[in-house]
C-alpha cells in the first residue's frame, strides 16, 4: 500500500493548493483559538470548498463542545474530526454525535504512554501517535516536537495509524522506513514560521513521501 500523508493547519488557498497538487490524501484544517493555525469558521468554508471530493478534510480539535464541533464539521464539510486531550469517553460521544471518521490523538514520550491507545479501540477510527508537548505548553500538537520512533517496535495497533510530530521533508522518508507507518502528518515542518505554511515545503514533503 502507497504511504499517505496530511498536510495540517493549512490557512491560505495557495498552501492548500500545494497539498492539493502534490498527493495529500488529506488536509487538515485547526480550530483551536491559541493555535497560530486557528480558522474562523468562515474561513475554513472558503478553504474547504476548494478540496476535491477524492481529499479528506479533517478537522483538528482540542476536547472541543458539542456546539462547537457540530459547527465546524458543518461549515468545513469535514469527512473526519481529529481530537486531541479527549478522553476515550468523549471521543466516543464526538464521533457518534458527529458521524464522522474520528482520529484520536495520543500524546507519546514514553513507551508506557502507548497504553493508552487501547482504551480508544472501540471508540476511535483512527489513532494518530503525536509527540507529547511540555507540560503547560499552549499547545497539544503542531510544535514541531518528534518522538523516538523505535517506542513504536513491536506494539500491536490496536487500530488503523498514523504518524505525526516533528516530521519534516528532511526525516519523513526516515520515519516512514522505521515505523512503517501508513499515513504521516506534518505541520510545523512544512514551514517558515509558526503557522506560516511553505509552498516548496509542501511540496518537497509530498514528494519524499510519494517516493517511500
Ligand atoms: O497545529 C496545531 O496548531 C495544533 C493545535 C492543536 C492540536 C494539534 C495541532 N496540530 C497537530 O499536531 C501534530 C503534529 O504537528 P507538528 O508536525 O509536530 O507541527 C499534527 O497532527 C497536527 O495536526
Amino acid at each position: 500500500m502507497p504511504v499517505t500523508a496530511k498536510i495540517c493547519g493549512l490557512s491560505t488557498p495557495a498552501t492548500l493548493d500545494a497539498a492539493l497538487k502534490g498527493g495529500a490524501s488529506h488536509v487538515g484544517f485547526v480550530v483551536f483559538p491559541p493555535s497560530p493555525r486557528h480558522l474562523t469558521l468562515d474561513r475554513l468554508a472558503g478553504l474547504a470548498a476548494q478540496v476535491p471530493a477524492h481529499v479528506r478534510k479533517v478537522g483538528v480539535f482540542v476536547d472541543p463542545d458539542d456546539d462547537l464541533l457540530a459547527a465546524t464539521v458543518a461549515a468545513g464539510k469535514l469527512d473526519a474530526i481529529q481530537l486531541h486531550k479527549t478522553t476515550p469517553a468523549r471521543v466516543a460521544t464526538l464521533r457518534r454525535l458527529s458521524a464522522r471518521e474520528t482520529w484520536a490523538a495520543i500524546a507519546v514520550k514514553t513507551r508506557a504512554d502507548l497504553a493508552a491507545a487501547s482504551a480508544y479501540t472501540d471508540a476511535a477510527d483512527r489513532l494518530l501517535y503525536d509527540a507529547k508537548t511540555p507540560d503547560g505548553a499552549t499547545l497539544p500538537g503542531g510544535m514541531g516536537i518528534r518522538f523516538d520512533w523505535q517506542l513504536l517496535d513491536g506494539f500491536r495497533h490496536p487500530l488503523p495509524w498514523a504518524l505525526s510530530g516533528g516530521l519534516d521533508p528532511a526525516n519523513v522518508a526516515e520515519a516512514i522506513a522505521r515505523t512503517r507507518a501508513p499515513l504521516v502528518d506534518v505541520s510545523s515542518g512544512v514551514e517558515s514560521a509558526p503557522g506560516v505554511k511553505d509552498v516548496d515545503k509542501i511540496t518537497a514533503f509530498l514528494q519524499r513521501v510519494s517516493a517511500s
